[in-house]
Parts: structure tokens; C-alpha cells; sequence
């Protein structure tokens, strides 16, 4: 198949590697909020080197005002702003401090801002633009995708990343300045004492990456058994109605129950480790506290202890003991930064990957518009197969404007997958369909599905009013207008006896409404988009008999001057039909009219006759040769030759 290149939208494949998918993230998508990243980083270092004053000053203060044991001196700050007094250099002490927690917030908050509006931003241009990509691939691509999965990139990645982006950066920018800060501080002041403070770093730096290697598996186990549970309860939600018929409820509440507790005891095993993690730092940071104290108190008490050598001072001490407290617990954060990097790093491989699929639809970027002057449809030789089987084969239509073609034949024959290419949800793979003459390859997607009403057997509306359902894809329709195509679908009547009129709101994918009902605001939408084409697809194969009369009456007023393809299973219903197409494995067996396929007396005559109750059954070879399909159609394993199953068909007609 020829690989597509909605390339008007869709990045060049230069830009298309995952090879650093953070990198990716940064240069795409950060590049929009520099001002955010940049506010970001100077008010977290100004607002953590603001941190650093108060017990510098505080040691300063002990020494040199109440012990008088050294200078006031600060460095950077001219020595004749200094006032002689002691009380005067209390003010400016008192002073310096409060300033440094004014200062302090102040940036503080700045980096709240910076890197939540960096976060924010970077997280809602990702969201839409891997939406807007996902939503250009072809159908095949929502085939092989299950929704839970598609749902769980778009929602928990993206959100994944967004948690690093935000606190992730922030963390591991503080670590940064804390570490730098702190450490030439300590150094600063006393060099010896620094390395006892300083002590134990590099067991903490092992500590963690312990931390790190064990715990990681046991993220990624936990992350799988959400996922399995998550698509679980999907699952369940999307087929309750099934559940309940099937009266499976104990039988899924122990497979929700399982899931669950594989949930539990992944999360359990990571929640053990964790909760082991910070005691451990803690008993670390404080063996790390009491050798630094019992260093820096026997060297006040009794001179240095030791290899040490030179003086300490109590305000120096006091200093040291409290920034290396503010130097530690940063360190303690490192282990859990990894972990938002690794899990981020995860994500972002999810998200670029989705973003980087490709479909195999070819649209070339200036493809003009489909103009249907006459709304004549052409399939010439056309043959597709999903995979490597070939599903169509040969097929030859021909319809023109005011004609209704219908394609009839056994289930899994292929009549779906005729009207999916004319739609272009997928490329034919032999032959062409043109519309007017042109290929369909030729013109841009959206004009073609623009030019092509479709009517689907179980047809989906969205979460909304009826008047939104109906004016869906026609979003300027007015009022009037939507009024007038309820009524040409025969829909106004039961629309005006809802609650609200046309603005009741119909539940999660209409289920408030019949399957009658539903249809007929599909014909309705169908209608006032207006279409040149048609395809009904089984139009009215879920709804009783007078609800079809009402939808065939809506039918025939749409089908006039359109070019129509109908699928049907229920033959009265297309017994007008110009032509109809008799399709058994992909190939077009017998054509003509109703009449004409009734003297043929081959495969449209017996189901003809069945549904009108003039026989009881098919054929047997009929029978058999529909069982080997329905079992490839199903994935079954045919259980070998002419079985009970035969016979209990061959008594019951299809
Ligand atoms: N998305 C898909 N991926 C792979 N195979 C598919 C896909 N859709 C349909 N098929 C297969 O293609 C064949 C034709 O299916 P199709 O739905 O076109 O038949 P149909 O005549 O419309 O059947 P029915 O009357 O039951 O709706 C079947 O064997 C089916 O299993």
C-alpha cells in the first residue's frame, strides 16, 4: 500500500524520531513558552538562594553581636552601610532576614507561575495536537487501536508529562541550587567542617539509585495492572446492556475483582518499597546531623578534633548545622525526581509514537475538491483485501444520479467493506472508484466525505441536544432548517413529544432514544447535509416494522435525485431497487433487478424466498457454505464437515 502523507499537517520525517523523546518535547513543544521557562529558572534560583541568607546571618549575628567573638562583616555589602553599634547591626541583621523571606515568597511564587504556565501550556498544545493527528488516521488504524488504550495516551501520558514538566523541573532545579549554594557556603565558611557535613552525599546518591533500580519494575508492573484494570472496567461499562442479558454480573465482578487485586498487590509491593525509602534517608541524614554535631561541638568545646585544625566559631556552627539540614532533604527529592523523569520518559515514547503513526492513505497536499456535477459512481475492477487476504474481488459498479444500487449477500460477503472504499476509509488495492470521473484518490478527503451522506445501521450521536445531532457536520444549519430535515425524516413528531423539545438532551451515544428513533435523526442529519451520494447501510435493520415504514418513507424522499448505494439483509426493503449487487465472497455473483434475479433462480431467488416464507429453508450447500463463513468471519475453527449445526440452519432458514 502507498504510504500517506497528510503532509500539510504532519511533520516531515527528519522530524519524526522518538530518539529523544524529551528532547522532542522541549524543542516542539516548549519553544512557544521560552518567557514561562525562563521566569521559571531565575525565580527558582533567586528564591532558593534567598533561602540561604537567614542562617547565614543568624551565625553571623550569634558571633559577632552576641558573642563578639568576630567582625560584623557581609560580603558584597559596603562596609560603610554597616552601622558600629551592636543594636544598629541587630537592625540591619533583623532587616536582612525579614527581607530575605519577603524576597523569598516573592520569587517563590514567580516560580510557581513560571513553571505552571510552562506545564499548562506545553501539556494543552500536546493534548490537541496528538488528537488532531490520531483523528487524520485512517480507519485502519482504529481497528488494531483499542479505545482504552488511545484514551489512556491522550489522557494519563499527556498528564505524565505535565507532572514533569511542572514539578519534575522544579525539584531537580532547586536540587541544583541548593546543592551548588549550600555546598560553596559551607566551604566558604569552614572547608574541614564542610566535608563532615557533606558526608554523607554520596550514600544518599547511592541509596537512591538502589531506590531507583528496585522500585522501577515495580512502577512499570503497577502501570500495567492499571492498565489491565482500566480496560477492564471499560470494557464492562461499554457492554453492560450485555451483561445484564446475559445475567453475567457475578461472573464480572470477580474478573473486576481480579484485576483489582492484581492492582493491589502491584501497588502494594511498590508501596513497600517507598515507604522504606524515606526512613532509610532519614536515618541517614540523621547519622549524617549527628556526626556533624558531635564534630563541630567537641571542636567548640576543646579545639579541633583531630586531623581538623584552625577555629570555629558558635554563630558559624550554628550555621552549618542548619544549612546542612536545608541540604540534605533536597537530596532526599533526587530519588523521587527520577522517577517522575523515568516515568515521563515512558510517556513521552507513548505519546511521539502516536503522533508519528502513519496511515496508509495517500492524500497529496494541494488535492483539489470533488465537484459532482452528475453524481455518477464508477467501481472499476475494484479488489482490497484488510490484510493479506483479499476481501474484494473484481467488483464492477456502476450508478447514476437518481439510481439506487443495492448490495445484498450472505453475512462477512464483503458489502460493508464495497461502501467503506467508496467512503474512503481505506485505498482500494486493484482497480479505481471515480465519482464524476475523477478517482477518488485524486480529490481531498473532506470534500469527499462532504459530497457522500451515510447512514449507518446503528448510528452514533454524540453526547448532546437532538438539534446539535441533527446539525452535526452541518454546524451552520439554522433552526428552521434542522426543523425542516426532522420533518422530511419523519422525526419531528416524536421530537417535539421529548421533554425539551429539540434541545433534550439524548444520553451517552443516544441511549435514551430507540434504535428507531436514533435512526431517524441520523436520516435527518443526513438530509440537511445534502448530499450528492448515499450510502444506507442497513438502514433499517433494527426497528420494527411500522418504524421502517416511517424511516422508508423518510428514505425514499432522500434517495430522489441521489445517486444510492443500499445494503440490506431484509430484501423487501430494496425490492425497487435499479440494480441490485448480489456479493458472496467478495465477488458480485448475480446482478440485475428484483425480477430479474428472481428468474435467475440462484442465490438472491432462494433468500428471496425464504424471507417471503416460500420455502422453509435454504439449500443445503447454501447452509454449508454460509457456516464456513460465519466461522471465518468469527475466528472459529470450522469443526470438520456437514454438521448438526447444517441441519439445525437448513430447518430454520437464515
Ligand atoms: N476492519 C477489518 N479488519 C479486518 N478484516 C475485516 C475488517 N472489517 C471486515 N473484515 C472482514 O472482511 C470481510 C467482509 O466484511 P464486511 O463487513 O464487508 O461484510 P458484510 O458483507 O458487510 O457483512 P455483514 O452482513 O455481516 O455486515 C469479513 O471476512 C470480515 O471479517
Amino acid at each position: 500500500m502507498i504510504l500517506f502523507s497528510l503532509s500539510n499537517k504532519l511533520p516531515n520525517s527528519s522530524e519524526l524520531t522518538t530518539d529523544n523523546p524529551m528532547w522532542r518535547l522541549y524543542a516542539e513543544y516548549g519553544k512557544g513558552h521560552v518567557a514561562e521557562f525562563t521566569l521559571g529558572i531565575v525565580a527558582t534560583t533567586l528564591s532558593r538562594l534567598s533561602g540561604l541568607l537567614p542562617p547565614f546571618i543568624l551565625g553571623l549575628a550569634i558571633d559577632a553581636i552576641f558573642l563578639n567573638q568576630r567582625e560584623f562583616h557581609l560580603p558584597l555589602f559596603p562596609a560603610e552601610w554597616i552601622p558600629q553599634t551592636s543594636t544598629g547591626q541587630l537592625w540591619l541583621s533583623i532587616a536582612i532576614i525579614a527581607l530575605s523571606f519577603f524576597v523569598g515568597a516573592t520569587f517563590s511564587w514567580l516560580e510557581g507561575w513560571g513553571w505552571n504556565r510552562f506545564a499548562q501550556g506545553v501539556q494543552h498544545a500536546l493534548r490537541v495536537d496528538t488528537y488532531d493527528r490520531m483523528q487524520l488516521l485512517d480507519m485502519g488504524f482504529f481497528d488494531d487501536k483499542q479505545t482504552g488504550e488511545l484514551m489512556s495516551i491522550l489522557n494519563n501520558d499527556v498528564n505524565q508529562l505535565e507532572t514533569f514538566l511542572n514539578d519534575g523541573m522544579s525539584s531537580a532545579l532547586r536540587i541544583v541550587v541548593m546543592v551548588a549554594g549550600i555546598g560553596l557556603l559551607l566551604f566558604w565558611l569552614n572547608p574541614a567542617l564542610a566535608l563532615v557535613a557533606l558526608l554523607p552525599v554520596p550514600l544518599l546518591a547511592l541509596f537512591t539509585y538502589l531506590f531507583v533500580r528496585i522500585i522501577q519494575p515495580k512502577y512499570a508492573a503497577m502501570r500495567a495492572s492499571v492498565g489491565a484494570l482500566n480496560s477492564r472496567l471499560e470494557n464492562n461499562l461499554g457492554g453492560v446492556r450485555v451483561i445484564k442479558t446475559e445475567t453475567a454480573e457475578e461472573y464480572e465482578s470477580d474478573r473486576v475483582e481480579d484485576a483489582s487485586q492484581d492492582y493491589y498487590d502491584a501497588n502494594w509491593d511498590a508501596i513497600r518499597t517507598r515507604i522504606t525509602f524515606f526512613p532509610g534517608l532519614s536515618l541517614l541524614t540523621g547519622i549524617g546531623f549527628a556526626i556533624t554535631f558531635a564534630v563541630g561541638g567537641f571542636w567548640l568545646l576543646s579545639g579541633p578534633p583531630g586531623p581538623f585544625s584552625g577555629p570555629l566559631e558558635p554563630g558559624e556552627f550554628v550555621t552549618f548545622i542548619v544549612l546542612s539540614q536545608q541540604f540534605i532533604w533536597p537530596m532526599a527529592q533526587f530519588g523521587q525526581i527520577i522517577n517522575i523523569y523515568q516515568r515521563a520518559k515512558a510517556s513521552s515514547v507513548r505519546v511521539f509514537d502516536l503522533m508519528n503513526e502513519r496511515g496508509t492513505l495517500d492524500e497529496s497536499a494541494g488535492a483539489p475538491d470533488l465537484v459532482v456535477p452528475d453524481g455518477t459512481v464508477k467501481y472499476d475492477d475494484v479488489s482490497f483485501g484488510y490484510g493479506e487476504e483479499t476481501v474484494i474481488s473484481n467488483v464492477d459498479l456502476q450508478a447514476e444520479r437518481g439510481d439506487t444500487i443495492a448490495l445484498v449477500g450472505p453475512t462477512g460477503a464483503g458489502k460493508s467493506t464495497v461502501l467503506k472504499l467508496l467512503l474512503r476509509m481505506y485505498d482500494v488495492d486493484e482497480g479505481a472508484i471515480r465519482i464524476d470521473g475523477t478517482d477518488i484518490r485524486d480529490v481531498n478527503l473532506r470534500s469527499l466525505r462532504r459530497s457522500i451522506g451515510y447512514v449507518s445501521q446503528d448510528p452514533f450521536l454524540f453526547y448532546g441536544s437532538v438539534k446539535e445531532n441533527i446539525a452535526y457536520g452541518t454546524f451552520d444549519a439554522s433552526g428552521e432548517e434542522i426543523v425542516s430535515a426532522a420533518k422530511a425524516a419523519e422525526a419531528h413528531e416524536f421530537v417535539v413529544n421529548l421533554p425539551d423539545g429539540y434541545d433534550t438532551m439524548v444520553g451517552e451515544r443516544g441511549m435514551k432514544l430507540s434504535g428507531g428513533q436514533r435512526q431517524r435523526l441520523s436520516i435527518a442529519r443526513t438530509i440537511l447535509k445534502n448530499p450528492a451520494i448515499l450510502v444506507l447501510d442497513e438502514a433499517t435493520s433494527h426497528v420494527d416494522t411500522e418504524t421502517e415504514a416511517l424511516i422508508q418513507r423518510s428514505l425514499a424522499r432522500l434517495v430522489r435525485e441521489k445517486t444510492t448505494f443500499a445494503i440490506a439483509h431484509r430484501l423487501s426493503t430494496i425490492k425497487e431497487a435499479d440494480e441490485i449487487a448480489v456479493l458472496d465472497e467478495g465477488r458480485i455473483v448475480e446482478r440485475g433487478t428484483h425480477d430479474d434475479l428472481l428468474a435467475l433462480d440462484g442465490l438472491y431467488a432462494n433468500l428471496w424466498r425464504v424471507q417471503a416464507g416460500e420455502i422453509e429453508s435454504l439449500p443445503r450447500d447454501f447452509i454449508e457454505r454460509a457456516i464456513r463463513r460465519r466461522a471465518q468471519v468469527e475466528g472459529v475453527e470450522e469443526v470438520g464437515g456437514r454438521s448438526e449445526n447444517a441441519d439445525a440452519q437448513a430447518d430454520g432458514g437464515e
